[in-house]
This record gives C-alpha cells, sequence and structure tokens, in this order.
C-alpha cells in the first residue's frame, strides 16, 4: 500500500517549481491532493498535468494572503474529498533585492503578509479540519536562508526564520493533540523564483561554490522530504526543520 493512501493534503502554490513536485509527489505516494495557485490558467495546467498521470488532483485559485480563497481553499476540499490530513503551506514571494534594513516599509509588509502571516492563517484555519483525523500534520517551507541570512536577500530571510521559529512554537502547541508541525529548508534549488542565481555563468558559479556537493538542488528532491514529513515514516518528528541544501551550513 502506498504510505500517504486514504490522506488528503492541500498544497498552496502547487502549479510550478518545488510546490507542484511536493504536489505531485504526495499524490503519487496516494494521497488525493488539493492544488491551487493565484491564476486560475496555472491550477488548470497544472491539473491537466497531473491527471494525465492518473494522480487524483484538485484545483481552485488561492491568493493565500485573501481570507475568502483560503475559506474557499479548505471548504472545497472537505466537500470533495471530505477531509483534511496534510498542509503544506508553500506560497512566498521576495519582490525586491538588498539588505535587510533597505527594505522598504511596504515591501516588508508584503513579505511577511504573504510569506508569514498566510502561513499562520493557513495553519489556524486548517486546524478544526485537521483536529478531526488522526496523524494530522502541516510542514511549512522556510529556506537555508532563514538560518544566514543572503544578503541580497535580506527581508524575504528574515520571513524565513520566522517560519522555523512559527514551525517550533505550533508544534509544541498541537503535540499533545498528536498534530504534527514540521519545516522544510531549502537550499538553492533550480526553479523560477531563484534563477538570478543561476541564470548567468557568473552567479551559477557563486552558487556552486557556496553548496559542497557541487550542484543545485532539484524540486524533486524537496518533494521527497516533503512526503517523508508527512507521512506515519516521521511519526515521532515535530518542530523540526529539515535543511536539504547540498551541505551548506544552517545555524540558527
Ligand atoms: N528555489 C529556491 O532556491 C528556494 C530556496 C529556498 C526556499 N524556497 C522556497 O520554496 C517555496 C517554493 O518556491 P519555488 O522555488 O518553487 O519558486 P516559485 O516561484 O515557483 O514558488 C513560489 C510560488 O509562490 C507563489 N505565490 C507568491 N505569492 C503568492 C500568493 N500571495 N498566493 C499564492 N501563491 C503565491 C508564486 O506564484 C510561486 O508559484 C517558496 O516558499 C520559496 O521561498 C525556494
Amino acid at each position: 500500500m502506498k504510505r500517504l493512501a486514504g490522506k488528503v493534503a492541500v498544497v498552496t502554490a502547487s502549479t510550478d517549481g518545488i510546490g507542484f513536485a511536493i504536489a505531485k509527489r504526495l499524490a503519487e505516494d496516494g494521497a488525493a491532493v488539493v492544488i491551487s495557485s493565484r491564476k486560475q490558467k496555472n491550477v488548470d495546467n497544472a491539473l491537466a498535468e497531473l491527471r494525465k498521470l492518473n494522480l487524483n488532483v484538485h484545483g481552485l485559485k488561492c491568493h493565500v494572503s485573501e481570507a475568502q480563497d483560503r475559506k474557499q481553499l479548505f471548504e472545497e476540499t472537505i466537500s470533495k474529498y471530505g477531509k483534511l490530513n496534510i498542509l503544506v503551506s508553500n506560497a512566498a514571494t521576495n519582490p525586491a533585492v538588498g539588505g535587510v534594513l533597505e527594505c522598504d516599509e511596504k515591501v516588508w509588509d508584503k513579505i511577511f503578509d504573504v510569506n508569514v502571516k498566510s502561513s499562520y492563517l493557513l495553519a489556524k484555519e486548517a486546524l478544526p479540519y485537521l483536529r478531526r483525523e488522526k496523524g494530522s500534520s502541516i510542514v511549512f517551507v522556510s529556506s537555508i536562508a532563514g538560518y544566514d541570512a543572503f544578503e541580497l536577500l535580506g527581508a524575504y530571510s528574515v520571513s524565513k526564520t520566522a517560519l522555523i521559529g512559527l514551525t517550533k512554537a505550533a508544534a509544541k502547541d498541537l503535540a499533545p493533540e498528536g498534530i504534527r508541525v514540521n519545516c522544510l529548508a531549502p537550499g538553492i534549488i533550480r526553479t523560477k523564483f531563484s534563477k538570478a542565481l543561476y541564470e548567468n555563468e557568473a552567479a551559477n558559479e557563486a552558487a556552486l561554490s557556496k553548496i559542497p556537493m557541487g550542484r543545485l538542488g532539484t524540486s524533486e528532491e524537496m518533494a521527497g522530504v516533503v512526503s517523508f514529513l508527512v507521512s506515519e515514516d516521521a511519526g515521532y518528528i515535530t518542530g523540526e526543520s529539515i535543511v536539504a541544501s547540498g551541505g551548506m551550513s544552517a545555524r540558527l
């Protein structure tokens, strides 16, 4: 039997990149998966691709900062699949580059709204459903930059540090109820998000020089970690952030 058979998962920002790979992997591992992103067209394309593989998926538009979109995300999950066992909060934004104290206040607010506040709200709003099921779990997607801020991603890095804290705090609160909360902290993964870090030779060389394994990570490798974290194989793991960075060092 597949290890996530009978489970229902919601993955945000899951029509591309790491989120798409997570949705695909959880579905391949037997879960019914609800995908979402800000644009209906992207949802439709991703659904078509996943359904071609005979995966059990549903999808809708969800801008994670919009209360009505989040409400609909969970209501549609319940009306389609009857329950929710797994939440993966993956959406993130980084509208500007620069050092943390150079960050414009509006940009700071946007980064914290999408990356941190929406993750907290998604978890809070998923809880009534997660509480109904045995062995439910939440995964937040942080970053290696949350451990050691990337100079040009100052505010973004701090938002990712906050997610490591959110993971620890929520895990403690929910442990007595048997709901696990963990975090994935990817290193540099080849997606649209990290394009600036590898699209030209100099940037690529600079990035690779920081990675002991000498290559960027793949979205599929990130998805494998998440699939483990939400499975019963990780049944005694909560409050942890798993760094998957090809050996880049991570210390808080
Ligand atoms: N690629 C990397 O090197 C890397 C490294 C560390 C962490 N991460 C994290 O991994 C996650 C996925 O990133 P990715 O690399 O796949 O890049 P990505 O750009 O494909 O993923 C980010 C997604 O979030 C979506 N998004 C942004 N604002 C949103 C909103 N308000 N509502 C809903 N969706 C929204 C974007 O449309 C995009 O699809 C992010 O949390 C990112 O911070 C990525």
